[in-house]
């Protein structure tokens, strides 16, 4: 997948929009996404994916902004979901709920109900007490609900052990051992479609062997459950598909699913897809400007006006994400500075070490900011969010206004008597 989705001129990678024009008009830290990009790697899914029955669910956490989502929308995507929360921004977006599959280890009843009610696809069961509870809720409904068991493989995915799903010490899924057992319950509960597998091990994977360790041992399980007379329709695969941040080179979607398809041999299943990095981590940037530069005897900072509010990972997972001016023409002195942002914390850093040739007022583009950026953003500090654009060629929309905070509370007392 396209890593610098930059252009040395400074516009997108297939877009013409101008990136120091859009900063100036709509100020920064901003967040832009490229619509070309974003369609070329769902579709590199769908086509790797090919003659093969399938459904790409993008994982909406990832970057659940409407715009990107009606983008994928249109292409005839499915959506992973974790909350009601996302399912409705799928709904609004115009997404299809029919194509949504619903994971997460906490799906409180109200969720599964309006899940429910929105006949989405498969619920992702992760424990023996919410197949109970799913099956509690659609029976109160006069309905059977469809779900998979989230199988979890014990399989070191070797990425951040934050951000690893698929080992026993994790709390996702039912371990592998227990699944034929849990399956079997499950297809004796009268309100539950046991339909799938599913599996998920972790984020930001560079291997494929992980991907393939899981699948093999998820495809022991689905011949085991024939055998019991419980026959899996889909395979849930999950998402996980590593992207390039610095020196990485992650399999293409291509080779991943020519694997996959390699060992579902005649098994009729469907294949389901959840990518959600490799869709959005490089359709995006954030536009910081730098505030100031502060020369030191043990480092040098730049002082940008983005935060670890606008973009935690490097601060959650010292994540390192390319930063680069936007105009590389400009004539400076370089340095190595450590990139930090104004809030009052010492692990608020976008980078650290990084040789820059900039001043103060220059325009700076964190790369790969389009997953896992706005998403995870906060008001900590009282700072407002970041707009979002949407750039589309020549055009560029504002896909979400700046926020503005408000003064809820104008000086009065709020206790009472007081
Ligand atoms: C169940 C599930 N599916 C899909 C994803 C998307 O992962 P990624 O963004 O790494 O593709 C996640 C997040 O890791 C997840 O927890
Ligand atoms: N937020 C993480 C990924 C989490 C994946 C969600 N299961 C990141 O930025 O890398």
């Amino acid at each position: 997948m396209d890593y610098f989705n930059y252009q040395d001129d400074g516009r997108l990678y297939g877009e013409a929009c101008d990136l120091t024009r859009l900063a100036e008009q709509h100020g920064t830290p901003l967040y832009i996404y490229s619509r070309a990009t974003l369609e070329r790697h769902w579709k590199a899914f769908d086509q790797a994916a090919g003659e093969v029955d399938h459904l790409i669910c993008y994982a909406v956490k990832a970057n659940s902004n409407l715009a990107v989502l009606n983008v994928l929308a249109r292409l005839g995507s499915g959506f992973d979901i974790v909350s009601k929360g996302e399912l409705s921004r799928v709904i609004a977006a115009g997404g299809d709920p029919r194509k949504v599959v619903f994971s997460g280890v906490g799906k409180r009843v109200d969720e599964i109900r309006f899940a429910l009610e929105q006949q989405i696809f498969c619920f992702n069961v992760e424990s023996v007490a919410e197949l109970e509870r799913i099956n509690r809720v659609a029976g109160e409904m006069g309905l059977k609900a469809p779900v998979s068991i989230r199988v979890n493989p014990d399989i070191d995915a070797g990425t951040h052990p934050y951000i690893s799903t698929g080992l026993k010490e994790n709390k996702f899924g039912i371990p592998i051992e227990q699944a034929r057992d849990i399956y079997r319950q499950a297809a004796a509960l009268p309100h539950l479609e046991v339909n799938g597998v599913d599996c998920h091990i972790g984020s930001q994977l560079t291997e494929l062997a992980p991907f393939l360790e899981a699948v093999d041992k998820l495809l022991v399980l689905i011949d085991g459950l024939a055998e019991d007379g419980i026959h899996i329709h889909h395979l849930d695969v999950g998402g996980g598909l590593g992207v390039r941040y610095d020196q990485e080179a992650p399999p293409e979607p291509s080779r991943y699913a020519e694997q996959l398809k390699a060992r579902l041999q005649d098994r009729n299943l469907t294949l389901v897809f959840e990518p959600g990095r490799a869709i959005a981590a490089n359709a995006g940037v954030l536009l910081t400007r730098v505030e100031h530069l502060k020369p030191g005897e043990a480092r040098n900072f730049a002082i940008v006006d983005a935060a670890m509010n606008d973009l935690i990972r490097p601060a959650l997972y010292s994540a390192w994400q390319a930063i680069i001016p936007v105009d590389s023409t400009l004539q400076r002195d370089a340095a190595v500075y450590d990139v930090v942002g104004p809030v009052c914390e010492t692990g608020d850093f976008i980078g650290k070490d990084r040789t820059l040739s900039i001043t103060e007022g220059d325009l700076l583009a964190v790369r790969s900011a389009g997953a896992y950026g706005f998403v995870m953003a906060s008001n900590y500090n009282s700072r407002p969010r970041a707009a979002e654009i949407m750039v589309d060629g020549d055009q560029a929309f504002v896909v979400r206004e700046r926020e503005q905070l408000t003064e809820l509370w104008r000086g009065e007392s709020l206790l009472p008597g007081a």
